[in-house]
Parts: C-alpha cells; structure tokens; sequence
C-alpha cells in the first residue's frame, strides 16, 4: 500500500492481530490497550474482526505471526517495545515471500520505542499510543526495514533487524538494565551511568565498507542523503562527520573497505534514527537508504563518555571526538573479550545475539553469568538491500 493510502473496503473484511506485550516496558497493562488503543483501531475494523492476543511468553509473538494466516489478516499490531517488533519481523521474515512486506503497526508500549519513535518522526506525528494507534486506523504504511533490513549471520543463527546491531558498551547497557525494566526508558540511563562508573576495556577488529557521502550521490527521496546536504544545522553537522574516507585504515586486500582495530568500546549499528524515544543516535539514518550507520566509540575516558551521554538526545554525540560516525552498507565485527570478562555482549534489535555453541547466552541469567564467558565468533552484518 503506498504511503497516504488508507484501508480498502476488501482488507477492513479481514482480521487484525494484535499482540500485546505485557512484559515490555514498566510491565504493559492490558487495560490501557483497551482504553487507548482499541477504541482507535474499531473506527477502521469491526471489533469481532480484531484477534487480541496477551503473549504469555518470549517468543510466542514470532511464533504466532510464524503460522497466521496471511491472506485474512490485513495488518499484525504490536502493542509493546522493539523487542516485540523484532520478534514480529523475523516470524514473517522466516516465511519470505510476500510475508517479507506484511503490514505491522506499532503502538509504542515498551521501554526504548524506537522503530516506533523514528516512524512517528518521519510522519511529523508524537510518539504516543493513541497518535500511533490513529495511524494503524487510517492505513498509512511507510516503508521501515524490507528493503533495508540486515541480515544479520550471527554466531547461533541468522537475525534480522529492523532496527539496530549493537555490541559493548551499548549492548552492555541495553541487556544489563533489563533488570529495571519497571524504571521504564530511565533504566537506560542510570545503567549507562553505571557502566561508565564502572568502565569495561574492549578490544575489537571492525571492517565496514563506508559510503561516500557529496550531493551528487544523492540518489532521489532519500532522506539521509537529504539531510547530507544540510536542512536542519545539528543534523548537517551529525552528518558531516560521516566522512568515510577519513574513517579507519585502509585494507588492502579489500578495496574500499576501512578497519578500526584496538581499544574500540562499542558500536552501535543503526537503521533508523532514533536508539530510543530519547536518544537521537544516527540523525542521518533512513530506512531505505541501503546502508547502516555506524557509530564506533573508541579511546574515551569517562568524563567524555558522560560528556556523550548528555548530548545523545539531540545528536550531538556525531561530531564528539571519541566517536566515529559513518554510514557503511556492510561491516563485519571480531569481538574481543572486555578487561573483566563480563559483558561484551551482542545485541539485534535490542535482543542478546546468543552465541553458536550455546554455552553462553542460552539464558539471559547465563548471559549474565562471567563463568560463562567466552568470546562471540566474528559477526558479519550486511545489508539486504544492494
Ligand atoms: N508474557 C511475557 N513474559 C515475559 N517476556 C515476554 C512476554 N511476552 C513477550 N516477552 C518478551 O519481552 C521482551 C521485551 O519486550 P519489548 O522489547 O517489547 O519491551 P522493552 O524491552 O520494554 O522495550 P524496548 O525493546 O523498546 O526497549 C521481548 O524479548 C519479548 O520476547
């Protein structure tokens, strides 16, 4: 469906799955989904037509869209965080075919709300339940991942993302705080806080093959080439350091190909440009726009990691001499162990990468666990969109 069409009279006589976390954030109250969202989403479908499924565990949601009947359903909504989205986008991605471009809505109900965040951005519109719930009502889809999405060739298994591939410092914060999970979106700050107090020492190979970013590159409606121009000046100036020729050293063997090596603390690969409803983490990020956006933290001392951490909302952070931002359309990462052996984690779209031989991460409580420490295998990301 293009972008301003609305419902057809033949897919408002389907179904409408709608999946209700009631993990994700502060701890997701069914009731608010009956009292914001539901009466919203029964001004477009009849509510007999609108399946409401409470998940009573992980993974239920990919299963469930794994095996729904696609031809009557018009749309899966997730009432939940970007965990819940991911899980929705690999269950249709695991069928392929048309299931790859299968409409899902998403009501903002989880800690970070990203994807959600980035989506009601683009649009102009809050990030709000009722305002994304009016959005799945009128049928306004935008494009957020298919032609864009990573295919992400884990260690265990292959992931793919909507969203974001993170490891270190930033997985670290991301997996460690879900403890907090009642302070909502807060646990990601004080939880970076902590790991800055207590800073972790990583070493890391990163190859990625940048993009060259000048106007005459810019391919036409793409928006983070847009932005590469210059309209908004913090944006101009986030993207302005995506200068990837100046990024790493080069590799020999491998044309057009730059490597980061050594003390690199975190990356944090994104798709879309919000990390969080509060974190503007990759201003120049577009879902369509076939690459990655890379940012690499390496050398900081704490005071300049604390120093990030305060201009992470409006995207600052770019231009900070610590951090590496440049958008690249594969990377490849070789993780080392952090100076303590605890943390060092990677995770997709906010979810922990578990690892191939299963001996670590099979459990987040594993996860967490130094015992069971051991390095991830080199992960390669690359970008399904040419
Ligand atoms: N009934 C349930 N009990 C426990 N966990 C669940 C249940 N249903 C789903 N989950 C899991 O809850 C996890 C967290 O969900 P989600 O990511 O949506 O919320 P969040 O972490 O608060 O938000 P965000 O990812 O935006 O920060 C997901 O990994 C999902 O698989």
């Amino acid at each position: 469906m293009p972008n301003g069409a609305t419902w057809s009279d033949a897919e408002k006589k389907k179904r409408l799955l709608v999946l209700v976390n009631p993990a994700a954030g502060k701890g997701n109250d069914v009731s608010a989904y009956e009292r914001d969202v539901a009466p919203v989403l029964e001004c477009a479908f009849d509510r007999a037509r609108i399946d409401v499924v409470v998940t009573t565990r992980r993974g239920e949601a990919q299963e469930r869209v794994a095996s729904m009947d696609l031809q009557n359903t018009a749309a899966v909504v997730c009432v939940g965080g970007d965990g819940t989205i991911a899980e929705v986008f690999n269950g249709l991605m695991s069928r392929g075919g048309a299931a790859e471009k299968f409409p899902i809505g998403m009501i903002p109900a989880g800690s970070g709300n990203a994807i959600a965040k980035s989506l009601a951005h683009a649009g102009g519109e809050p990030c709000d339940r009722a305002s994304a719930a009016l959005a799945v009502a009128r049928g306004h889809i935008a494009p957020a991942g298919n032609g864009d999405a990573a295919a992400t060739a884990a260690t265990a298994s292959v992931m793919h993302s909507l969203l974001s591939f993170s490891w270190g410092f930033f997985a670290d914060v991301d997996i460690e705080s879900e403890t907090m999970r009642w302070l909502g979106g807060l646990r990601f700050t004080i939880q970076a806080i902590v790991r800055i107090l207590f800073l972790r020492r990583y070493s890391a190979k990163l190859r990625f093959k940048p993009l060259a970013i000048t106007p005459d590159a810019v391919p036409a409606g793409k928006k983070s080439k847009e932005l590469a121009i210059g309209q908004e000046p913090k944006e101009a100036a986030a993207v302005a350091a995506m200068d990837g020729a100046s990024a790493g050293d080069a590799i020999a063997d491998r044309p057009g190909w730059r490597e980061i090596e050594g003390d690199v603390q975190g990356l944090w690969a994104l798709n879309l440009p919000w990390g969080g409803e509060d974190m503007y983490a990759a201003p120049g990020a577009a879902p369509d726009d076939g690459c990655y956006d890379l940012l690499v933290i390496a050398g900081a001392s704490r005071l300049s990691l604390l120093g990030l951490l305060l201009i992470f909302d409006g995207g600052a952070h770019c231009t900070h001499p610590a951090v590496t931002y440049v958008k690249a359309s594969a990377f490849e990462l070789d993780p080392g162990p952090s100076h303590t052996g605890k943390g060092g984690f990677i995770a997709v779209d906010g979810e922990l990468v578990a690892r191939a031989d299963g001996k670590w991460g099979r459990t987040r409580r594993q996860a967490r666990s130094p015992s069971h420490w051991s390095p991830y295998d080199p992960v390669g990301v690359v970008n399904a969109d040419p």
